[in-house]
């Protein structure tokens, strides 16, 4: 896979504040790469350094083997970029406005008509064409600002956000969206407090902290490294000790008891079978047991809860 956009010890400072404190990114044609963390960790700073409208204090970046300072026009033609608040222009329609973004773009009237009719097709808002941007809800102005990275044949799409303030529908065909555009070869980069939404939709994720990626990886990866599994198991069970029925047992990671008779099982496989068959072996009576896959909550969860731990230990 090639690179498409990298960063090498990349350092943002406002003053005496450092926003962005040494990142090394990189990114490979065709993923979706979150970017997730909690407020003012850095991640807006990071999309602003990719794109060329900040300049970073220390460290290189190269998107699409472009400098985004020194070449800002050539990166900007081949890069989309969905910032939180989208500006558009309220009093025209969402034609003219995509008309105005294709004659930025530099295309001619004969190749924009037909890719502006395509983009709006693609986003669904083919019956909201002619329709002022002003009377426009906030998911329809997500979907025209994708519109416009279509129109533009973007090989990378950066999204700040993309999906806040959108109800569940308007998310899930989001979603879709990006899932479709990202087979088709596009790059994408998003940022996002929605972890369930990330879990389904990226390829990896870099976990920011402080102006740092404190990991970086799948969502399986990050899971097998921050909370040692990748499964739940929930077992219902009478008359048996789990943790030293399930000591040696292989996929186990760890048992924690979550009420008497109920535990959590942190596996790395589907360890239900062994586990059903220790218990009875071992005289236990097996009331329920359930799986699912770690969510990326818990991991977010148990990572900054270890980052606290670590900033209260040098305080
Ligand atoms: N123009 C600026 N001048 C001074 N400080 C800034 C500026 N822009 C950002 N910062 C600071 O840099 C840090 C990182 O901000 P950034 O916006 O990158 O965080 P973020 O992870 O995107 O947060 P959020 O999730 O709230 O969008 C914050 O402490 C912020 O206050």
């Amino acid at each position: 896979m090639s690179t498409v956009i990298e960063t090498k010890g990349l350092v943002k400072r406002y003053g005496r504040h450092v926003a962005v404190d040494g990142i090394d990114l990189s990114i490979g044609k065709g993923e979706v790469f979150g970017l997730l963390g909690p407020n003012g960790s850095g991640k807006t700073t990071t999309i602003l350094l990719l794109l060329g409208l900040t300049e970073p204090t220390a460290g290189s970046v190269s998107v699409l083997g472009l400098d985004p300072l020194r070449q800002p026009l050539a990166v900007k033609r081949r890069v989309g970029y969905l910032p939180d608040q989208i500006g558009f222009y309220d009093a025209l329609t969402a034609r003219e406005n995509l008309n105005y973004t294709a004659r930025l773009a530099g295309l001619s009237g004969a190749e924009a008509g037909p890719r502006i009719e395509e983009a709006l097709q693609r986003v669904r808002l083919g019956h909201a064409a002619d329709r002022r941007v002003a009377t426009f809800s906030r998911g329809m102005r997500q979907r025209l600002g994708l519109a416009e990275v279509l129109l533009k044949k973007a090989d990378i799409a950066i999204l700040d956000e993309p999906t806040s303030g959108l109800d569940p529908q308007s998310t899930q065909e989001l979603l879709e969206l990006i899932g479709a555009l990202s087979r088709e070869g596009m790059t994408i980069v998003l940022s996002s407090h929605l972890l369930a939404m990330v879990q389904t939709v990226c390829t990896r994720v870099a976990l920011f902290s402080r102006g740092r990626i404190g990991l970086c990886g799948t969502v399986a990866e990050l899971t097998s490294e921050v909370l040692g599994g990748t499964h739940v198991v929930e077992v219902e069970a009478n008359g048996v000790d789990l943790p030293a029925v399930l000591a040696d047992a292989p996929h186990v990671v760890g048992v924690a008891q979550l009420a008497p008779g109920r535990w959590r099982v942190d596996t790395d496989a589907d360890a239900r079978p062994e586990i059903a068959r220790r218990v009875v072996s071992a005289g236990g009576a097996l009331a329920s047991m359930s799986i699912r896959q770690t969510t990326l909550d818990e991991v977010y969860v148990r990572f900054f809860e270890a980052e606290e731990g670590k900033q209260n230990e040098a305080a």
